[in-house]
This record gives C-alpha cells, sequence and structure tokens, in this order.
C-alpha cells in the first residue's frame, strides 16, 4: 500500500542498497569489491532509473571493507551536486562513510525532493526497513492518521514506528477544518513538537518537526515524512570545558577543551590515568554533567538543551550495579521493562530477546547476588537494551572482571556497536582495546591527548612499535614528571601535538559538524512514561519482593517490639503499672511513665532501625531510573505505603504483646487497645517517615548506620519523662517523636489520676511526681498528640522529598 509503512525482513544473504524515492523502491545488489553508482550510464555500474534527477551521475562510489562497504560521495574526489547525508551531515568525498546493515542515508537534503538509501547486509542480521517515508494527507480520505508501534495494518493512513518506546497507537492526527492539521497524543512516553512536549493535542505548524520514540518526522499541510528513524546517533563534541571549585575554593579545570566525533555505530573508549577526567568527559557526553562551555551535539541537536526528548533513546549503565541483589534476573529485566515501556509492550517477549542479547538466558530465574561480576554487570545493560537505545555509555563495565571475563564484555560491546549502536565506554583495562574504533586518552586536568584508533596511538605516542601490548606504556609516558608541575607540562605537551597533529584533523577538525541550537527552553515539566498511579503500583510491588525477601530483617522488626514487650512485662510480673489504683500509690504513676516510656522507644527504635538503608542502599538504581522517568512522589510513596503496611503488623504484635504482657488500664476516651494500637502505630509511621528523611540524607549505608544513636538519643533525653522539661527544653521536646507519643499513652491511661493528693501536714509530692498538661485526659489533648505525630511524619516526608529532589542531575 502506497501510504503505509509495510516491512519487510530480508532474506538475501547477499548486501544491497535500497533506494526509495517517494515509494519508488530500487534494490541494487553489491557484489564486486568497488561499485560505482549514478546516473551516468557510462560511469556508473550501479544505475538508477532516468527521472531520478536528486542523483549526479557520479553520485558515489562503494569499496568493500571487511564484510561491508564504505560509500564515498561523487567519484570519491570531487563531491557530487546534491551529496549524500547521514542525519543531515554531509558524508565526505575522500574519507567516506563505512556502511553497517540497517544504515539510512538521504541522497540529497530538500524535503521535497531527496531519495532515501538503506544498506543492507543480511549476513549481520536481517534489518526490518520502512517501505515508504511519505503519507500524503492531502485528499486523505480516511482520519485519523494513526501512528504508532502497531497500528492497524489494513489501513492506508497508518504509519508503523517500530520501537520499544513507542506506544501501539502512539498518536493520531485529524483535520481541524481550516485546511491543517491537529496532533494528539495517546501514549505513555509521549512526543514532542519542535523539540516541546506536549501535552495531549496540538496544532501543527508547517514544517513542524515531530519526535516520537527515535523517530523523527516533518509534517507539511500536505504530508507527512518520517525523516529519520533514529537508528544512527552521531555525537559533535564543541571544545568541552568544566570548572570546578577545589577544598580550598580555587578554581580548577577538570575538562579542558575537548572536541571530538563519535560517528554512528562507533565503539569508542575513554582512557587515561586515574582521576584524568575520564568519568567527567562520559558524564559531559552524556548530557547529565554541567559544563562552563561548549556543546554536545546529538544528531545536530543540542543534547543538553534537548535532553527530555532524548534521554530515552540513551543507555547508561553507571559504574555501581543498577539492579537489585534479592531479584531474579528475569524479575529485574520486567520490572524495568514495566516501568520504562509502554504498558501495551510484551513484556515476557521483551525480557526473552534481552536474555539472549545479555547470552543470560540460562541464569535467568538466578538471584542477582549469586551472579557473578561479569554476569550482574550484563543485567546491568540488559536493563539498558530493554528500550533498544543506539546510543550507550558504560562507566566501567568492565572494572573488577577476570582477563577473561573482560574479553567477553568487549565482545559484547563490539557486538552491540557492530548492530548500530553507538557506545561509549570509560575503561581502566586495556587488553581487548583493539576492538575499539576509536579511544580518547585523556591527560591530567581533563586534556585530551589523543583521539583516534588505538593502533594509531602508539605511533602518536612514539612507542618502540604498534604492538598493542605497549598501549599500557602510554599510561607511564603521560604521566611522567618527578612532580605535579612537570607531569602538567608532559600532558600538555601531548595534547599540544595531538592539536597540531594528522590525527586530530582526520578524527576531529575535518569531521566535527556545527549543530543547531534553542533559544526557548524546553518544558521539562510534563511527566513522560507510564503514570505516577502505575509507577506507585510496579513500585509497591517490587519493593514488597525485596522487603519480603530479606527474611532477617523482616522477622527482626517484627520481633524485637514483642520481646522488649515481654521482658519488661516479666520483670514487671508483680505490678500492675498501667491501672489506676484507688487511692493512687506514690509510686505507681512514675512506674507507669517508665513503662509507657519503653512502649514509645521500642517505636521509635524498631521505625528508625527498620527504614534507614531503604533510600540510601538503592542510590545507583534511583540515580538512573530518576534519569528516565522515575518520579519522586510514588517512589517515595512506594516506601512508606509497605512500610506503613509493615508498621501495621508491628502495631498488631506490639499491642497484643502488651495486651498480654499487662494487665489492660480503664480509659475514659476510647477502649485501650484502639488508643494503644493508633498511637504506637502513629509512633512508628513518624519514626519510619524520620529515617527515611535520614536515608535520602547521608551519603553511604555506614553513615546511615551511624547516625542512628545520634537521632536516638535526643529522643530519649527530650521525651519528659527522665526529667522535667521546662523552657527552651521544653520547646525542643516538641521536636521529638517521643514527646507526642507518651504524651498520648499518658493521656489514653490518665497518668494524672495516678498522682497521690498532699495530704495536710505531710511533706509535698511534687517534687516526686505531680500532674502535667501533657497528660491531661481529654480529647482535645489526645487529638493534640496524635495530630502533632502526623505532621511529624508529613514534615519528614517533604523533607526527604526535597533532600531526593536535590539529587536530580539533569
Ligand atoms: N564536582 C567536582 N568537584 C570537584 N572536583 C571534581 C568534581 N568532579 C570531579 N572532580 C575531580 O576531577 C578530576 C577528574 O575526575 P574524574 O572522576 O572524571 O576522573 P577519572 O579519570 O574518571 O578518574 P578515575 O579513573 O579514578 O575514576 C578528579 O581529580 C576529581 O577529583
Amino acid at each position: 500500500m502506497a501510504g503505509s509503512f509495510e516491512q519487510a525482513t530480508l532474506v538475501s544473504p547477499q548486501p544491497f542498497l535500497e533506494l526509495n524515492n517517494r515509494g519508488h523502491i530500487l534494490r541494487l545488489y553489491l557484489q564486486k569489491d568497488e561499485h560505482r553508482l549514478g546516473r551516468g550510464r557510462d560511469w556508473a555500474d550501479l544505475e538508477v532509473p532516468i527521472g531520478w534527477e536528486v542523483f549526479s551521475r557520479k553520485q558515489a562510489v562503494l569499496k568493500k571493507e571487511g564484510e561491508d562497504y564504505r560509500i564515498y560521495d561523487g567519484d570519491g574526489s570531487a563531491a557530487s551536486r546534491n551529496g549524500i547525508f547521514i542525519n543531515q551531515t554531509r558524508i565526505d568525498a575522500t574519507e567516506g562513510y563505512l556502511l553497517k546493515n540497517g544504515v539510512q542515508l538521504d541522497i540529497g537534503q530538500s524535503p521535497h525532493n531527496r531519495i532515501q538509501l538503506t544498506y543492507c547486509n543480511p549476513v549481520e542480521s536481517p534489518v526490518v526497513i520502512p517501505s515508504n517515508r511519505r503519507l500524503v494527507l492531502k485528499g486523505l480520505k480516511e482520519w485519523p492518521v494513526q501512528l504508532g508501534r502497531a497500528p492497524k495494518s489494513d489501513r492506508y493512513s497508518s504509519m508503523q514506528l517500530d520501537a520499544p518506546t513507542v506506544s501501539r497507537l502512539h498518536a493520531t492526527i485529524y483535520p481541524d477544518g481550516q485546511g491543517k492539521h491537529i496532533l494528539q497524543d495517546l501514549s505513555t512516553n509521549g512526543i514532542f513538537v519542535n523539540g516541546q512536549r506536549i501535552s495531549k493535542r496540538v496544532h501543527l505548524e508547517d514544517e513542524s518537526r515531530i519526535q516520537i520514540g527515535p523517530f523523527s518526522l516533518l509534517y507539511r499541510t500536505d504530508y507527512l515524512e518520517l525523516l529519520n528513524t533514529g537508528s544512527q546517533i552521531r555525537l559533535d563534541v564543541h571544545r568541552l570545558q568544566r570548572k570546578v571549585k577545589d577544598k580550598e575554593g580555587r578554581e580548577k579545570i577538570i575538562l579542558n577543551d575537548v572536541s571530538l566525533v563519535i560517528e554512528p555505530g562507533q565503539l569508542v573508549a575513554l582512557v587515561g590515568g586515574s582521576g584524568a577526567g575520564k568519568s567527567t568527559l562520559m558524564k559531559s557526553l552524556l548530557g547529565i554533567e554541567p559544563v562552563s562551555s561548549g556543546t554536545v551535539y546529538l544528531n545536530g541537536d543540542n543534547l543538553r538543551q534537548n535532553w527530555p526528548m532524548y534521554r530515552s533513546q540513551i543507555g547508561y549503565v553507571p559504574q555501581d550495579d543498577i539492579v537489585h541483589p534479592d531479584l531474579r534476573v528475569e524479575e529485574v529485566l520486567a520490572y524495568a521493562c514495566k516501568l520504562r515501556l509502554p504498558p501495551d509492550i510484551n513484556v515476557k517477549q521483551v525480557v526473552d530477546t534481552t536474555l539472549e542479547q545479555i547470552k543470560l538466558t540460562h541464569v535467568r530465574t538466578n538471584f542477582i547476588r549469586n551472579l557473578s561480576g561479569g554476569q550482574r554487570k550484563r543485567v546491568s545493560i540488559g536493563v539498558e537494551l530493554l528500550a533498544d537505545p543506539k546510543l550507550f555509555f558504560l562507566d566501567e563495565p568492565t572494572s573488577g572482571l577476570d582477563p577473561g571475563l573482560d574479553k567477553e564484555m568487549m565482545r559484547l560491546l563490539r557486538e552491540l556497536a557492530d548492530q548500530g549502536r553507538t557506545v561509549v565506554l570509560v575503561t581502566h583495562a586495556t587488553a581487548n582495546i583493539e576492538v575499539c574504533d576509536r579511544i580518547a586518552f585523556m591527560g591530567r586536568g581533563g586534556k585530551l591527548c589523543y583521539y583516534g584508533p588505538p593502533q594509531q596511538a602508539l605511533g602518536f605516542f612514539e612507542m618502540p612499535s604498534e604492538d598493542l601490548k605497549y598501549f599500557s606504556d602510554i599510561y607511564i609516558k603521560l604521566d611522567q614528571g618527578g612532580n605535579g608541575k612537570d607531569v602538567a607540562a608532559t600532558v600538555d605537551h601531548w595534547s599540544l601535538k595531538y592539536q597540531q597533529s594528522p590525527e586530530f584533523k582526520t578524527y576531529v577538525k575535518s569531521q566535527l559538524k556545527p549543530g543547531k541550537d534553542r533559544t526557548s527552553k524546553p518544558d521539562g515539566s510534563i511527566h513522560t512514561g507510564i503514570s505516577p498511579l502505575k509507577q506507585l503500583w510496579l513500585l509497591s510491588q517490587r519493593y514488597l519482593q525485596l522487603v519480603l525477601r530479606d527474611r532477617a530483617s523482616i522477622i527482626f522488626s517484627l520481633l524485637s517490639g514483642p520481646i522488649a514487650i515481654g521482658l519488661t512485662a516479666w520483670i514487671l510480673k508483680d505490678e500492675t503499672p498501667l491501672e489506676r489504683l484507688n487511692p493512687p500509690e506514690i509510686t505507681q504513676g512514675p512506674l507507669a511513665l517508665k513503662v509507657l516510656f519503653i512502649f514509645s522507644c521500642i517505636g521509635i527504635w524498631v521505625g528508625l532501625s527498620s527504614s534507614v538503608r531503604e533510600i540510601i542502599k538503592e542510590a545507583a538504581i534511583y540515580t538512573r531510573e530518576r534519569l528516565i522517568n522515575l518520579g519522586l512522589l510514588p517512589y517515595l510513596g512506594s516506601k512508606i505505603l509497605i512500610r506503613s503496611g509493615l508498621a501495621l503488623l508491628q502495631t498488631l504484635l506490639i499491642v497484643v504483646a502488651i495486651l498480654v504482657g499487662f494487665q489492660a488500664p480503664e480509659s475514659d476516651l476510647l477502649p485501650w487497645f484502639l488508643g494503644l494500637g493508633i498511637t504506637t502505630f502513629l509512633t512508628l509511621l513518624a519514626s519510619v517517615s524520620l529515617s527515611l528523611m535520614i536515608s535520602a540524607l547521608v551519603k553511604s549505608e555506614n553513615e546511615a548506620n551511624s547516625i542512628l544513636p545520634l537521632i536516638m538519643i535526643p529522643q530519649i533525653i527530650l521525651s519528659g519523662v527522665l526529667f522535667e522539661m521546662k523552657g527552651l527544653a521544653a520547646k525542643l521536646g516538641w521536636l521529638t517523636i517521643s514527646r507526642w507519643s507518651i504524651g498520648a499513652y499518658g493521656t489514653l491511661i490518665n497518668v494524672n489520676a495516678m498522682v497521690p493528693k498532699n495530704t495536710p501536714g505531710l511533706p509535698s509530692l511534687d517534687n516526686i511526681f505531680k500532674t502535667s498538661a501533657v497528660y491531661e485526659p481529654s480529647w482535645d489533648n489526645l487529638g493534640l498528640n496524635w495530630g502533632i505525630l502526623g505532621v511529624h511524619t508529613l514534615v519528614y516526608l517533604i523533607v526527604a522529598l526535597l533532600l531526593q529532589k536535590r539529587k536530580d542531575i539533569v
């Protein structure tokens, strides 16, 4: 059908070019070592039909290189009239461009008059290519136009945009009645029009650029055209500089004027000594590290300015694992799939495919904690591969791996690049560096000392031979000098040499293309990805699974309360501390308060200790998921939801233990068990929230553990039970959970009624124990204590939310 995106899986074992001239398809097979493509019958052996005027007589030369072909514009020395473009970047007549399976090029640049050229090499893997890129809107009978991963295939007015991040029916286009059209967003991951995320629907202006997942489309009033399938990502990096302040407040340059070009399908390693700025460079390329000056352009778009548009297309595996150790391999992938991809995706199918890609099908049901370091890293890579990103960053993926695993990992990355992805990694392990297409050698102070193929680096650094066994000697060469100054001079020497070298000219200067900067700021406020409620549901499910699998912790957190209560009850087995005596005895009130104090402390300790690691322990996972689409409210909500459920269970056990261990007192306001339950639950909840806040504040799990006593001590001292709180101390006491918890318990059992009256003629008992407004047995007072426990909870959660928000890096 002329207007729909039919798909064809190619079976011929021979490489070929498929030319698409507005729906007219021509397939040209490549058999010889060299071919010439053009209109000129005397010159070309691959001829195009008469009338395909976009083609020059001598349009291109193709020369076999390994299993593939390199394409040169024109006749290989003089460029053609209309040029050959990849992602709007012109291919050079002398340097050429190495074609990889599935690469799409354009002959000519005019949107009205250009021909698409797709290179297919079925030996590498079958590729699915759309047979038509243009859908004519003028005179269209069948409305609306459907765009998506799987729109109704029997319609003329549909376009299939097949990528995991695209919803089945992602968007529709319908006429506005005034000759133009309206685009309606029906998707999970959203649509960008001219770089702006749209909310629900938008009136399309002529020449609007629509971005759906990796696909770029051009809207003209008369037609809709697929410009780019996003399968080829190129980075043009212009003079990046990053300045920071050191500990003494002095300015320090950690990235110094770095320019480079990374082409589609390249595997690029960032190497260099420790502290040379590799990670800083990688994070800047990825768009998550601010730079002081310079720009990264992704396919010609300013990456940082367009981050919301590109973030779902970039895979990033940080140094720390981004997988939960207590989940099984397939569970990790399934949750990541549900959290990142549209809900209409076939989760099982995507997980199966990904497992095959990372070669871990045989361990799919294993727990992550039982995998080897290399396998764990593969799962992290798998999590990122689910969305099929075409640009992939990995921070030290081989760290901690033995030489065999290092080799396997590098091979896997090579495969990913060979499938058309652009892969950038930071690495210290250079034993298998030859699999990379380019290396960026960084010297101290963030200076680029070399960028080019790994082999040529040896010649550039004047090594005895081009044998890669000398590669690690480059590190020594770059670190020469007795002190910091001398090393800086050495690095300056090589960096300067590089700027003047033929390698710089070939691999950077001649390749570097300018990009487009935006004047308007993109609106990052519109939510992308699955709805916050769905996120809450999935995150809660995952968190519950993790909590339940941590058996020892859950058993301790459930039993420690009842055990402490049992012990207290046993010590006081001959007493009835909670029951009001008539007449009251002098020792009873203080004893009752001690017992209530223990109840409070139990609640606070159990709440604090069970949750204080919960956020910090998954910091790496949180940071990665947040970069994609994780909402703060669903994230914190899932923690508080599951922890509230647990607190309810803990409350139940504590209440039962108290009812068994202590004679129930009379309660004037509401039944003892009920008041006891509500107070205990609110105490636990406030403590859980406080510990989540601490967990969001600290930098490591150890810090979280160490800080616990510091939080507990004021709860004990300022509770008002050990000492009478006056003036500032009383005010500080308001900031503790214990003050309000004991206030509520004391109100329930009416501690004031346990104070014996002063007997005239005998010494006053006020020094020993006297009534207090804190325990006034009224609904108002009980409500106040409970209310303030609620306020504590709320404040801690809000602060936790703000602390998490502060961690946002983009
Ligand atoms: N935000 C920052 N503020 C101050 N200094 C920083 C900051 N980020 C990085 N640095 C410093 O910049 C230098 C480069 O850091 P970077 O982590 O990029 O190096 P690296 O080459 O990746 O090192 P390694 O191989 O040890 O991981 C280091 O000296 C580091 O301490």
